[in-house]
């Protein structure tokens, strides 16, 4: 069973690389201050989030490494981020929003790289796991969906490659597939967006969400 019963509320925003999360979160995350003036609001991300995190995260984007490493020091990095900053904020009822979570861990290794998904629910129920068998998980995870291709060229104009964007179509279409696999197994947690939609059509989908806070 997967939950957040916690005081908090906890959203991800997801997609693969390119897709826009980037693009749209900061002003997310100003809207939900506007909205929810009594509520704090936590903006964070994977890997990172944490000073080891981030130290991780030069890591996993930049060095070539074995599969099941990548995901143990994913996983590593998580349970760091949920100790030091999500749980906490949750308990103190703040709403965190975080750029990628746990979804891409099934994304990105497991549909992607092709970790078993055995091996990512065993690592996903000892990070995530709680006392009462519950799995923490976000309350809402934003999807940016698009086909590969449109974000391999939207990445083109403006960054160089690392790592996981030297990746070729064919790994960003299973990648994709994954996450719209999950949210089609969890459609009360997903919200998937049509991210091939302009910036303000977009803007507005994401302004008109209702959030039970
Ligand atoms: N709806 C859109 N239409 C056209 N271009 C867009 C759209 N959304 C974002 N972009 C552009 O695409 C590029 C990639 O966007 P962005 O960095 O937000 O993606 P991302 O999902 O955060 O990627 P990553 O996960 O790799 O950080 C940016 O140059 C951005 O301006
Ligand atoms: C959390 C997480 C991330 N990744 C990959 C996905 C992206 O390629 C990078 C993060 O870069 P971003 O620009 O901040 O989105 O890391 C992954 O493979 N597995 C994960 O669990």
């Amino acid at each position: 069973m997967t939950t957040n019963s916690n005081p908090g509320y906890f959203i991800s925003f997801e997609g693969i690389d390119g897709a826009g999360k980037s693009t749209h979160i900061d002003a997310f995350a100003k809207l939900i201050k506007e909205r929810f003036p009594n509520r704090e609001v936590v903006l964070t991300r994977e890997p990172g989030g944490t000073a080891l995190g981030e130290q991780l995260r030069q890591l996993l984007l930049n060095a070539p490494m074995n599969l099941e490493t990548e995901a143990l020091l994913m996983f590593a990095a998580r349970r760091e981020h949920l100790i030091q900053i999500i749980e906490p904020a949750l308990l103190a009822g703040k709403i965190v929003i975080s750029d990628r979570f746990t979804d891409a861990s099934f994304a990105y290794q497991g549909g992607g790289r092709g970790l078993s998904l055995d091996k990512l629910n065993t690592l996903e129920k000892w990070v995530q796991g709680k006392s009462d068998q519950t799995i923490l998980q976000p309350n809402l995870t934003i999807l940016f969906d698009l086909p590969g291709s449109v974000a391999e060229a939207r990445r083109s104009k403006v960054r160089a490659p690392d790592k996981f964007e030297k990746m070729d179509l064919d790994f960003f279409e299973r990648v994709r597939q994954e996450y719209l696999r999950r949210a089609k197994n969890d459609m009360k947690r997903f919200h998937i967006v049509d991210a091939t939609q302009t910036q303000e059509v977009i803007w507005r989908d994401l302004e008109l969400l209702k959030l039970p806070i």
